[in-house]
C-alpha cells in the first residue's frame, strides 16, 4: 500500500553522461525550482575529507518534466543531474572490453580486475558475470546519491509546503572522534551546522573530527562515522502499527540502509535504550500545555511505528570508505593471483555528505507517509486535510476536567 503513494527511482552511472531521478505521486502546486535542487546538491558536495572529484566536477541540474513556472503539476517529475566530467570519461565508458576492435591499449590497461574488499566489485562481477569491475562500480558508486538528493529536494518541498517542517542533520562522530559522548547536543540551531566543514555542532567537536580525518589521510587510510537526522513539528500518527511495512521506523531504516556504505540505523537512543531498564527507557507523559507533554525523547519521536508528536531522531552509521589508499589485499579475478585492490582517487571520509543524503531519504519517506495519511491532489487540498486532522487531535487532547 505504502509503495503506491509516492514512488521514486534513479538511473545513471558514476562516470556516465548524467544521472536521472523520477518522482511520481507528488501533489500539484508545490514549489520546486532547479535553484533549490542545486542548493541541496551543493550541500552534498561539501565536507572535509572528500576526494579531488568534488572540487572539479559540477552538478548540472535540469528539471525535465512535472514542474511548470516553479510549481509541481501533479505529474511525474524528472530531474537530470549532468556529470560535467563526461567528456573526459566518454572514451573509457564507450569502449567495449569484450570487443577487441573497440578497445585501445589505454582502455585495456584500465580494465579493473582487482576487487576492493568492502565495495560491490567482487559480488557484482560474479553475480552479473563481468570481467571488468567497472560494470559494477559505475552504478554502485555513491555518485548516484546526487540523484537521490535531487529527488529529496522535491520531498523536502512537500514537507515544507504541507506541514512547514524542515529535515535537518548533523555529524555525531567520525572514526574514533566521538565528541558528544555523555553530552546532549543542542538541536536548536541545526541550520548552523552547514557552516562547519564536518557538519558538526561546536568548534571543538569539529576540530577533533577534522584532526581525525587528517591523521587517517596521512596514514593512507579512510574513515566512517555516524550522522543524525532530526525533524521537528511532525504531526502525531504518521506511519502505522498495523503491519511491518507500514511501520515508519522500518521504512526509515530501510531507506537509510539503502544508502551506500550505511551499515547501521538507530531510532532515537537505539542501542543505548537496549541497555536500559524499562523504567528509564521510555518517555513518561504528563498533562501539560496543548495536551500531553513528555519528560524525555528517548524514542526519537516514534512509538508503534508512528510519529508521536516529539522530534523525529534517527541515526545512520557509515563504514569507512573501501577504496583505501594503502590498498588492501585481494585476488586478481583475471588469473587468481594475489594482488592489491584497485586504488584510484577517492574520498577519505564522506560522512558529512552522507548526512545530506540521509536527510533526503528521510524526507522522501516522510513525504510518502504524509501523502498517504492526508491524501489530496493539490497543496490546498492536502493542507485542508492536515488542518482538519490537527484540529481533531487538539480537540481530543483538550480535556475539560480539572488537572488532578
Ligand atoms: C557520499 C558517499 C561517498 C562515497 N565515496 C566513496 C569513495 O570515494 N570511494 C569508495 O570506495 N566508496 C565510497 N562510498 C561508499 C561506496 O559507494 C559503498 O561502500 C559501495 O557502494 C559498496 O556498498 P556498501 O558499502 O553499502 O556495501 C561513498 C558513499 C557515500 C554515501
Ligand atoms: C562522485 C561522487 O562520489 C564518488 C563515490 C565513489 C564510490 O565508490 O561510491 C567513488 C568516488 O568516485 P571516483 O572514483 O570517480 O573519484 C567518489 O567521488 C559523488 O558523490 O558525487
Amino acid at each position: 500500500m505504502i509503495g503506491d503513494v509516492l514512488k521514486w527511482t534513479t538511473a545513471g552511472e558514476s562516470h556516465g553522461q548524467a544521472l536521472v531521478a523520477i518522482i511520481e505521486g507528488v501533489i500539484a502546486d508545490v514549489e520546486v525550482t532547479s535553484e533549490a535542487i542545486a542548493a541541496q546538491l551543493a550541500r552534498r558536495r561539501l565536507g572535509y575529507g572528500r576526494g579531488a572529484r568534488m572540487k572539479f566536477e559540477a552538478d548540472a541540474v535540469r528539471v525535465l518534466g512535472g514542474v511548470r513556472h516553479g510549481r509541481t503539476m501533479g505529474s511525474p517529475i524528472a530531474i537530470e543531474v549532468g556529470n560535467t566530467e563526461w567528456p573526459k570519461w566518454e572514451q573509457i565508458m564507450s569502449a567495449d572490453p569484450v570487443d577487441p576492435e573497440s578497445i585501445d591499449d589505454k582502455a585495456r590497461a584500465a580494465l579493473l580486475t582487482r576487487p576492493r574488499p568492502g565495495h560491490a566489485d567482487f559480488s557484482g562481477m560474479l553475480k552479473y558475470d563481468f570481467d571488468d569491475a567497472r560494470m559494477v562500480l559505475e552504478r554502485a558508486s555513491a555518485r548516484e546519491t546526487a540523484a537521490r538528493v535531487a529527488a529529496g529536494t522535491v520531498a523536502r518541498a512537500v514537507l515544507r509546503d504541507v506541514l512547514g517542517v524542515e529535515v535537518l542533520s548533523h555529524v555525531i562522530s567520525i572514526g574514533a572522534s566521538d565528541p558528544y559522548v555523555g553530552a546532549e547536543p543542542d538541536f536548536s540551531d541545526l541550520e548552523a551546522i552547514d557552516a562547519s566543514p564536518v557538519r558538526a555542532f561546536g568548534a571543538a567537536a569539529g576540530e577533533s573530527m577534522i584532526s581525525e580525518i587528517e591523521a587517517a589521510k596521512k596514514a593512507g587510510d579512510t574513515l566512517g562515522g555516524v550522522v543524525e537526522v532530526v525533524v521537528h513539528g511532525l504531526p502525531v500518527g504518521l506511519g502505522s502499527h498495523v503491519s511491518g511495512e507500514e511501520r515508519l521506523d522500518a521504512q526509515l531504516a530501510g531507506a537509510l540502509m539503502g544508502i551506500q556504505a550505511i551499515k547501521g540505523v538507530e531510532v532515537g537512543d537505539g542501542f543505548e535504550t537496549a541497555r536500559r531498564r524499562g523504567s528509564v527507557a521510555h518517555d513518561e507523559m504528563d498533562r501539560g500545555a496543548g495536551g500531553v507533554e513528555r519528560r524525555s525523547n528517548r524514542a526519537g519521536g516514534l512509538e508503534g511505528g508512528m510519529t508521536n508528536g516529539q522530534a523525529l531522531r534517527v541515526r545512520a552509521a557509515m563504514k569507512p570508505i573501501s577504496t583505501v589508499p594503502r590498498a588492501l589485499s585481494t585476488v586478481d579475478m583475471a588469473d587468481g593471483s594475489a594482488a592489491t585492490a584497485i586504488h584510484q582517487r577517492s574520498d577519505v571520509c564522506a560522512v558529512p555528505a552522507a548526512g545530506v543524503v540521509a536527510e533526503s531519504m528521510v524526507a522522501l519517506v516522510l513525504a510518502r507517509s504524509v501523502l498517504q495519511k492526508f491524501g489530496g491532489d493539490s497543496l490546498g487540498e492536502t493542507r485542508r486535510n492536515v488542518e482538519g486532522y490537527r484540529a481533531a487531535v487538539a480537540e481530543r487532547l483538550n480535556w475539560t476536567t480539572d488537572q488532578p
